[in-house]
């Protein structure tokens, strides 16, 4: 007998991913399965030939909730089939009394499905952005460390397509573009570490993967705890919209996360193009060729200058690249505009000048 259909789901996607680790790993040998960092310089071994090259490693971050539980668990069972090493790695944020024992534990049932290295990282939590931004700001900061500490090709996150479908409601609801709705990408940071298998399947699979396999899960107070954004979405918003629109809305959502990431990834392709284009032999943006864009490209060029001249991503909203876009659209001789991180832009004969001052 075959195993359970919901454990059945869960190991082929994670399967899928680790063919793409695989086959990446073959084409660039040397990139992702560096020896775990150590000491530089001119001792250092070097490169081991193409024959002898460790296998890839590839750990899960688990939070010990269901969905990184059940991560976890399709990664021990497929990982040695492959020839993949699968350690893990949970985070222990210090929000909660007794988070160092909840680490400890799940830490102990990682080493029981036989993943090895396996380590818990605490870490101090700061207060930009609010708890939420700050916990996950913390978390992919040790994550990295712990990539990077023990040279594995990829980290897998348990994320689900609803939580897809929540990214998407709340970048809808601020109201920043399709960049916002395209959610989460399958595969993200630095050299495409992060890997999320389970962005298409919904979270019901991998509860139920943990249960018939009598995996004990840990569920997160903050996951019901309706001071939480989050939390108010998933439990009050998302039935909600269901009861009104019908069952299917958290694939559309996802689906839309999928349909909205093309759409950026060309108009932002788009905007480094045209970009070339209005720039003087002096870096400055001329207005005219500016005006000349379609809005969405335009605002894109804009953002991105905004950017390179020094102005932090994650404090430059939609209003502030609205208007530096009425200094092309409605110029009528208006002052400079200040944006974070002392980016200052204003226009000067016919050309935007943005800098640091
Ligand atoms: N404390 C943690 N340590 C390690 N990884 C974590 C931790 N918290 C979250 N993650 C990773 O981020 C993913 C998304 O976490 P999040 O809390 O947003 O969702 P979730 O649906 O509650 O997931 P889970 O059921 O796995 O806790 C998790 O599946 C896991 O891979």
């Amino acid at each position: 007998m075959g195993p359970h259909p919901a454990v059945a789901a869960i190991r082929l996607v994670v399967r899928r991913v680790l063919h793409d680790i695989l086959d990446e790993h073959t084409r660039n040998p040397g990139e992702h399965s560096r020896s775990p960092v150590g000491p530089a310089g001119p001792g250092r071994i070097p490169e081991a030939p193409r024959e002898r090259e460790p296998a890839p490693l590839v750990l899960v971050a688990c939070s010990g909730g269901a969905d990184s539980m059940a991560l976890a668990s399709a990664l021990a069972f497929e990982a040695p089939r492959l020839g993949v090493r699968a350690g893990g790695v949970t985070v222990d944020h210090g929000l909660q009394a007794g988070s160092d024992l909840r680490a400890a534990e799940v830490t102990l049932r990682l080493r029981g499905l036989g993943l090895d290295p396996v380590e818990s990282v605490a870490v101090t939590v700061g207060r930009d952005g609010g708890p939420e931004a700050a916990a996950r700001d913390a978390r992919y900061v040790a994550l990295d460390a712990a990539a990077e500490r023990h040279g594995a090709a990829a980290v897998l996150l348990g994320h689900t397509r609803d939580d897809q479908a929540e990214t998407v409601l709340l970048g809808l609801a601020r109201g920043s573009g399709i960049r916002s709705l395209s959610g989460m990408a399958a595969v993200s940071g630095a050299a495409g570490r992060y890997r999320r298998p389970f962005l298409r399947l919904d979270r019901q699979t991998a509860r139920k993967a943990c249960m018939v396999q009598s995996l004990p899960v840990w569920d997160d107070p903050h996951n019901t705890d309706p001071a939480y954004t989050r939390s108010r979405l998933r439990h009050e918003g998302l039935p909600a919209l269901e009861k009104a629109l019908g069952k299917g809305v958290v694939e559309a959502l996802a689906r839309t996360a999928q349909l909205s990431r093309d759409d950026a990834d060309a108009l932002d392709a788009w905007a480094g193009r045209a970009e070339a284009g209005v720039r003087d032999a002096d870096g400055r943006l001329e207005c005219a060729g500016l005006h000349a864009l379609p809005p969405a490209v335009r605002r894109r060029v804009l953002r991105r200058a905004a950017i390179d001249a020094g102005a932090p991503a994650g404090s430059l909203f939609a209003r502030h690249i609205e208007e530096i876009d009425r200094l092309i659209t409605g110029w009528r001789g208006q002052g400079a505009i200040n944006l974070p991180g002392r980016v200052v832009v204003r226009r000067q004969g016919g050309r935007l000048v943005i800098r640091q001052g």
